[in-house]
């Protein structure tokens, strides 16, 4: 994209009229100065540096986009060593890996999934052996759980994994057809190795499933082994760059040590012994569910981004004959589209870094050997996966579609950014059955609550009762924007989903159901339930973060219009949910039906300034409708002259197929 010459006069307008400084805003975002200080030095390391240059992605065949995705996952992984303290963290690789690969990170699993799961639950022996090479990129792993007939169902997973105590190997099997693995990320033709999660027997008898380190291609020619055949699943709704393949195990032996043995050992004669707790092996999905929150609050600030920008400098209507065009961004309809997105990526940025803070503490807690909190930690970053990424599923289309019929050009940037955004409310646990999972620990917490026992923080509020919530409520007075009343009417109206929930598992129970069937019959329930709870946990972040930030005043009364704004809005969206109960009156809810219309023009004057503080450098949006000059016209028509279909003026179709249909005549006349 051409460097910035002239800001589009409508968009500088926006941003002077503004009344906060979105720096301030962005270091708040990025964690402080210093952060926010590395997070650009990486940004001008990889957009500076002519090797990460390419055509765009819109016009590379799936192949070219392949190849152009390991040239550049290849070069990150060899400059990466020269930055130095740019790369201090988790969140410093995932930034760098995300800016400098573009289009597709090759070896976001290895580095990811693949290294966590070895250092989670591999013998120290293992861990000696495997992480120096995962390291240094010697090898390059993959995460293979997911089968053609299983992804959700893993009890019910396919592929075998029989000891043998003679050889002292384990002998792998795809034994039908829908126990091939199916889909993990850089499998059909980058990765050397994958872990491989398969039903465990032994000694005659299965265990369940257990993971194990396969080596899958030669380390001399990447060819794959015997035993093993492998490929690409073929292409897909997005991840053009990215090779999610399929892989069959027919006879492939590996030695014992392979098993990932910290939690569950087979003794070299096949003696068996299970782990202190079968979840542990899921604990590196829950570490990936912790991080889509992030991606969730990074993906609607990016819709947003393009949506509002476009939005200030695109002009349409007159409202009457001779009047200017109204910029779209004035027009209510427009900022009821907008505004309580941007307010949701606010709050979803919020709670992204509670979950983040959440789970490092819980995960340390789990390696010294303490579990009480392994379930709070599954119900909450089941939850906040799923309601975040659905969230950000519809607002990206909300942001396309508000965007006309420039939305609809992959030049908006929103093609790509929404087929690459939507699995996130697939994989890594797809959404609703997560949601029952979170639905599950919210019904044996509120039974354990009733009981009188202490609940663990995010579900503390379910040791009171529906009247003790709805004083608190009343105490808080009345007024219909106050933060600490609005928190108290989404706790109320949580528990009683909650309780609506039990009561229904609890009536099926007594119908002679067993718990599985009862809380299958009950799920509809459970699902709104567990949504119901994660909104409080987002809405109660945000109030949590306000009381808690040391902002300008200014900045201070934006952000509190912002929360206002979400959690109004999100009352208006699920009103029945407030009136079945009493919670909020008919005539209030239209009330606050009202508050948030008025909402739209404050947050109108900073709406420019709100999404410049998220700091998307024109690259990393690529679009043309979000550029930050706003010079979106001149920029479209080059856009279109780029296309290879404009490479030469007449088309070789036309010698081919028009001229034999155009002049088929012509010998008759
Ligand atoms: C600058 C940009 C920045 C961007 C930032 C970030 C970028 C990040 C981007 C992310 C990209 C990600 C790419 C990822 C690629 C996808 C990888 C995959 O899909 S890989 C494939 C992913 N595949 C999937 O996710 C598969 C989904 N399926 C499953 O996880 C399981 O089958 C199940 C949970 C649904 C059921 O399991 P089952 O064994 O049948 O269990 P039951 O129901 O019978 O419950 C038994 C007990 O277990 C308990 N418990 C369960 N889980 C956990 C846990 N994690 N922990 C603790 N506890 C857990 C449960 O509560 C219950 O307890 P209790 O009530 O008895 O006390
Ligand atoms: C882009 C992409 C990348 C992926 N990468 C990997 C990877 O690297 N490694 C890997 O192992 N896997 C990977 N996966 C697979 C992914 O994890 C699974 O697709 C996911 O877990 C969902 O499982 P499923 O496909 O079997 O869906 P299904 O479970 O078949 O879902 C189909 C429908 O059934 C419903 N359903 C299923 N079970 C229940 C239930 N118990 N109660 C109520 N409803 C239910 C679901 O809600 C859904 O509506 C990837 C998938 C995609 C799309």
């Amino acid at each position: 994209m051409m460097t910035a010459k002239r800001i589009n006069p409508d968009l500088q307008r926006e941003r002077d009229a503004a009344t906060i400084d979105p720096e301030e805003l962005t270091r708040i975002i990025f964690d402080g100065a210093k952060e926010l200080d590395k997070k650009r030095k990486l940004e001008d390391a990889v957009f500076n540096d002519p090797d990460y240059k390419s055509i765009p992605l819109n016009f590379m065949s799936r192949e070219e986009q392949y190849e152009e995705g390991i040239r550049r996952s290849a070069i990150a992984v060899t400059k990466k060593e020269a930055l130095g303290d740019l790369i201090e963290n988790h969140n410093d690789l995932i930034s760098y890996n995300t800016l400098a690969c573009g289009i597709g990170n090759a070896f976001f699993l290895h580095e990811s999934m693949f290294a966590d799961s070895i250092k989670r639950m591999a013998t120290d022996e293992l861990k000696q052996k495997m992480m120096p090479l995962q390291q240094k990129f010697e090898i390059i792993g993959t995460y293979a759980q997911t089968e053609m007939g299983h992804g959700t169902f893993l009890r019910g997973l396919e592929t075998t994994a029989h000891y043998d105590p003679n050889t002292q190997e384990f002998v792998l099997n795809s034994p039908t057809v829908t126990s091939t693995k199916w889909w993990p990320g850089a499998l059909g033709k980058t990765s050397t190795h994958a872990v491989v999660l398969a039903q465990l027997y032994t000694q005659g008898k299965c265990h369940g499933i257990h993971p194990f380190v396969v080596q899958l291609r030669s380390l001399e020619d990447h060819k794959s082994l015997p035993g093993i055949t492998l490929g690409d699943i073929g292409p897909k709704f997005g991840y053009g760059a990215n090779d999610n393949g399929f892989l069959r195990l027919n006879n492939h032996r590996i030695p014992r040590e392979n098993m990932l043995m910290k939690y569950s050992q087979v003794a070299p004669d096949g003696t068996y012994t299970k782990p202190p707790k079968a979840e542990l092996t899921y604990g590196t999905m829950t570490f990936i569910r912790s991080m889509i929150v992030r991606a969730s609050a990074f993906g609607l600030a990016r819709g947003t981004t393009i949506a509002i920008r476009y939005s200030a400098v695109r002009r349409q209507s007159e409202m009457r004959p001779g009047e200017p065009e109204p910029q779209v961004l004035s027009y209510p309809t427009q900022q009821y589209k907008l505004f309580p997105l941007l307010a949701t990526a606010y709050a979803f940025f919020f709670v992204q870094k509670k979950m983040v803070e959440t789970y490092s503490v819980v995960n340390q807690q789990i390696n010294d050997g303490d579990y009480t909190r392994i379930q709070e930690l599954h119900g909450l970053s089941s939850g906040l996966k799923a309601f975040t990424s659905w969230a950000t599923n519809v607002g990206l289309e909300i942001c396309r579609m508000s965007c006309g019929g420039h939305g609809y050009s992959m030049s908006s940037g929103f093609p790509k950014l929404y087929v690459d955004f939507t699995p996130n409310c697939t994989y890594e646990g797809e959404n609703t059955v997560l949601l029952l999972q979170t639905a599950r620990f919210l019904v044996k917490s509120l039974k354990e609550g009733k009981r009188g026992a202490k609940l663990p923080g995010t579900v503390a509020y379910l040791s009171s009762n529906v009247t003790e919530l709805r004083a608190r409520a009343t105490s808080a007075g009345r007024d219909l924007k106050d933060p600490r009343l609005l928190v108290a009417l989404y706790k109320e109206r949580a528990m009683r989903q909650i309780m609506f929930a039990s009561d229904k598992v609890e009536a099926a129970r007594s119908e002679g159901l067993d718990l599985v069937g009862a809380l299958n019959r009950a799920s509809v329930h459970l699902v709104r339930a567990a949504n119901a709870h994660s909104h409080l946990l987002v809405v109660e972040n945000f109030h949590e973060k306000l009381q808690e930030l040391k902002v300008s005043q200014k900045l201070k009364k934006t952000l509190l219009q912002l929360f206002q704004l979400y959690a109004l809005d999100g009352i208006t969206n699920c009103s029945g949910e407030f009136l079945e109960d009493g919670i909020l009156s008919g005539t209030e809810v239209k009330a606050i039906r009202q508050y948030v219309v008025e909402l739209l023009p404050l947050i109108r004057v900073n709406a420019v300034a709100l999404v410049d503080a998220f700091d998307f450098r024109d690259e990393v949006l690529d679009s043309v409708l979000g550029r930050y000059d706003g010079n979106v016209y001149e920029e479209l028509l080059k856009w279109a002259l780029s296309s290879p279909l404009n490479k030469t003026d007449v088309h070789p179709s036309y010698d081919k197929y028009l001229k034999p249909l155009l002049h088929r005549n012509r010998s008759k006349l």
